[in-house]
């Protein structure tokens, strides 16, 4: 039975399982991500990131939400790079391939990973908030208190409602904090609950507050730290040079008996 090494990574509490996957070439199954990701019978993480080889980037990251399903995951993404130059692969900048493309990123002289996200089209203003994709699809709530908010239950119930029953979304809940600070909380689809913190999430929230009047860069607080999001925003109401800024931690790493 084959035993995998993996690490263990943290983004202000959004944490992932990294394996260094360049030459074991492992492929598992949606039930094998749910047991690696199980916080009882398994390792427990909000995620699982492969890094493989690719011939025209540093590196690919796979990430998989602990569903089995996949999307980009911007928090993890900031875990990749720091695992990325733990390994060797890459130095204090790189340009890397995932879910929704190329990304560039830098690490700070803090240890901080300066993350570039894909431009974002358009911020769609719908009934129940904003909708914005931010590599993920985001839908941004603006509530008061947002402390004591009722994040799982609504968040549920918006994630498997009509409108986003198929695709699913992630379901932020948002509270202006500050003249250039808020905090946000996210219900995320494929983790099925409220994480500490989601990087697109936050990215979105960041973005969406802009139309509350806030100006680049934003500070957004999560339960499970601060992270910095800065924007350019243009006419035709398209944003361009986002960039999600944050630590990114090796909390500790193992090996595992692969999965049945
Ligand atoms: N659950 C998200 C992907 C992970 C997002 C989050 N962990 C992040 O840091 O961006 C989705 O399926 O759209």
């Amino acid at each position: 039975m084959d035993n995998i090494k993996f690490y263990k990574y943290q983004a202000t509490g959004n944490d992932f399982i990294l394996i260094d996957n360049r030459t074991t070439g492992y492929k598992f199954s949606s039930g094998q991500i749910q047991k690696l990701c199980d916080r009882k019978f398994g390792i427990g993480a909000d995620g699982l990131i492969l890094i493989q080889d690719h011939d025209s980037y540093d590196f690919e990251m796979v990430y998989y939400n602990p569903d089995g399903s996949q999307s980009l995951c911007g928090n993890g993404s900031r875990c990749a790079v720091n695992f990325a130059s733990h390994l060797g692969i890459v130095g204090k900048s790189t340009r890397f391939l995932a879910y929704d493309g190329e990304h560039l990123a830098e690490i700070l002289d803090n240890e901080e990973v300066r993350l570039k996200m894909a431009d974002v089209q358009n911020v769609r203003l719908m009934a129940d908030g904003m909708f914005i994709d931010t590599g993920s699809p985001h839908l941004i709530k603006y509530v008061i208190n947002v402390k004591n908010y009722r994040v799982y239950d609504e968040g549920k119930a918006i994630r498997n409602g009509g409108l986003f029953k198929e695709a699913g979304v992630n379901v932020n809940f948002v509270e202006i904090t500050g003249n250039s600070e808020i905090f946000n909380r996210t219900y995320e689809r494929g983790v099925e609950n409220e994480t500490l913190s989601c990087g697109t999430g936050v990215t979105a929230a960041a973005i969406s507050a802009s139309h509350k009047g806030l100006e680049s860069p934003v500070t957004v607080n999560t339960i499970g730290g601060t992270l910095a999001v800065e924007f350019k925003k243009h006419e035709d109401g398209s944003y361009s040079d986002v960039y999600l800024i944050g630590p990114a931690e090796r909390v500790f790493e193992g090996t595992i008996e692969m999965p049945a």
